[in-house]
């Protein structure tokens, strides 16, 4: 089980200092999409440069051109970018494409997504991997819940999961065995980001 550090809603100066403060316990950075609305491609290149061994997700939330920007994020060293799963079909296998030509990878967002049917088609189309993500907005009528496992019973995806997961709720999740957990506002947001994020791991 990998655990992604989300970096949203950050200054160039608070992701960098957040994600050497944490590289000891996070498997991935998730360089968030507001944070790449801010500062572009130019702080994924950042750090790449200065998190060489740990894995890079940029989270473009891409819906549209999806050839020009999957290569846009794998160019400046991302090995994930996101995906949005209401994407037209087009755009879902233009990233796959592109993703396997430059040995990368991408994660398919369910943000919204609530029908099974649209999980067999991303199946379909050689989806490996999906992010069930509860959103910021819609985390004010609740977080992240087992229950929305259900989505993703029975098919062969690696799931990631997101959406206000704090060390709390974290137990009963890991019970599930996602792929990936995926944890911002609860290590960002703490006095002692490392601490959080130590524990998390644990
Ligand atoms: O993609 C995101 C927001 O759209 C966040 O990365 C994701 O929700 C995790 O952050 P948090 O734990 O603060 O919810």
């Amino acid at each position: 089980m990998k655990l992604q550090l989300a970096l949203d809603r950050l200054t160039r100066e608070e992701c960098l200092r957040i994600a050497k403060e944490t590289e000891e316990s996070i498997d991935i950075i998730e360089i968030g999409t507001g944070v790449i609305k801010e500062y572009g491609m130019a702080i994924i290149r950042e750090m790449r440069a200065l998190f060489p061994d740990i894995l890079i997700l940029a989270d473009m939330k891409t819906c549209d051109a999806g050839k020009h920007e999957a290569r846009q994020a794998f160019e400046a060293g991302a090995d994930i970018t996101t995906v949005m799963a209401f994407s037209s079909d087009l755009t879902i296998k233009d990233t796959l494409q592109v993703a396997e030509e430059m040995g990368a990878q991408i994660m398919i967002d369910l943000l919204e997504v609530h029908s099974r049917d649209r999980l067999a088609e991303l199946k379909e189309l050689g989806v490996q991997l999906v992010s069930l993500h509860v959103g910021k907005d819609k985390q004010t009528e609740g977080k992240f819940n087992t229950a929305l496992f259900s989505l993703v019973e029975g098919f062969d995806f690696e799931v990631a999961v997101a959406g206000g997961i704090n060390l709390e709720s974290l137990p009963e999740i890991t019970t599930h065995h996602p792929d990936i957990i995926i944890a911002g506002s609860s290590i960002t947001g703490a006095e002692n980001p490392a601490s959080v994020a130590a524990e998390m791991k644990k």
